[in-house]
């Protein structure tokens, strides 16, 4: 793998809403385990970090207290005031959110999360001291070059053209495709895409933002990827040791 030019390598998972409250506790009990067998996180060459639903947040927040283990949210509202039903980043941030998933595949898709919001949110989660993890990734399979260019569109749009808000993100991209799939994109994709998206940041002096994979990966993909600044990982992270394998596979690299 060639490492891209940034600083740390993340790697983290989303539980979705796949873990009731007691599983997701008992989980992440694993998880933090998993993360304090390593004690070499500590450097922060490696940043793990976890994403449970909403109401585990306080108790997950107490869990990894002292640990390396970044905690963040899958969605935020865009201000305070009168939106029943959602969550404020400054509440998040209250919490001990350090970052917030924006614009997911299934938020887009299922909660018709448009292009205006996403870049509310990603301004209101800014404001609020928050990281935004944004989600990108072509809805179709595409050639690189193209995947590139609409993702590229995507994070301008997250921005509304501001790319100085564009150094403080995460990008998680993820072919809409390789969500949920068998397998993940193959490693020759994900990093044609993603050097070709450098390529085209680096005009705002971003070619060093953090691009982490997400969609179906899993332990064994991250030492094929090039230019990619970790992994995302969903469901072949609900067994923890694979979590576990996938950090060391991060923190060889790192070395
Ligand atoms: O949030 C995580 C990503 O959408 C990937 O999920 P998945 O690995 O289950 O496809």
């Amino acid at each position: 793998m060639k490492l891209p030019a940034t600083e740390a390598l993340f790697i983290g998972v989303s539980t979705k809403m796949y873990m009731g409250y007691a599983q997701s506790l008992e989980w992440l009990g694993q998880l933090v385990a998993e993360v304090d067998a390593r004690p070499a996180l500590v450097a922060g060459r490696v940043v793990p970090f976890v994403i449970p639903s909403f109401p585990v947040l306080p108790e997950a927040a107490r869990l990894l207290e002292g640990t390396p283990l970044v905690l963040g949210a899958q969605n935020c509202g865009w201000s305070d005031g009168p939106w029943t039903g959602e969550v404020s980043p400054s509440m998040l941030g209250e919490l001990g959110v350090g970052l917030v998933e924006i614009g997911h595949a299934e938020r887009r898709r299922y909660f018709a999360e448009d292009e205006s919001m996403i870049a509310l949110k990603v301004s209101a989660a800014v404001d609020a001291g928050l990281t935004p993890l944004l989600c990108v990734g072509e809805p179709e399979t595409l050639a690189p070059a193209a995947a590139a260019d609409t993702v590229y569109r995507q994070i301008k749009a997250a921005v509304s053209g501001d790319w100085s808000v564009a150094s403080g993100l995460v990008i998680a991209y993820e072919p809409v495709w390789a969500i949920g799939a068998a397998e993940p994109a193959s490693a020759g994709y994900v990093s044609q895409v993603v050097d070709a998206l450098r390529d085209s940041l680096a005009q705002h002096d971003l070619a060093r933002l953090p691009i982490i994979y997400g969609g179906s990966a899993k332990p064994g993909l991250l030492p094929q990827l090039n230019e990619v600044s970790g992994l995302f990982l969903g469901r072949f992270a609900h067994d923890a040791t694979n979590f576990g394998r996938v950090l060391d596979e991060a923190l060889a690299l790192t070395n």
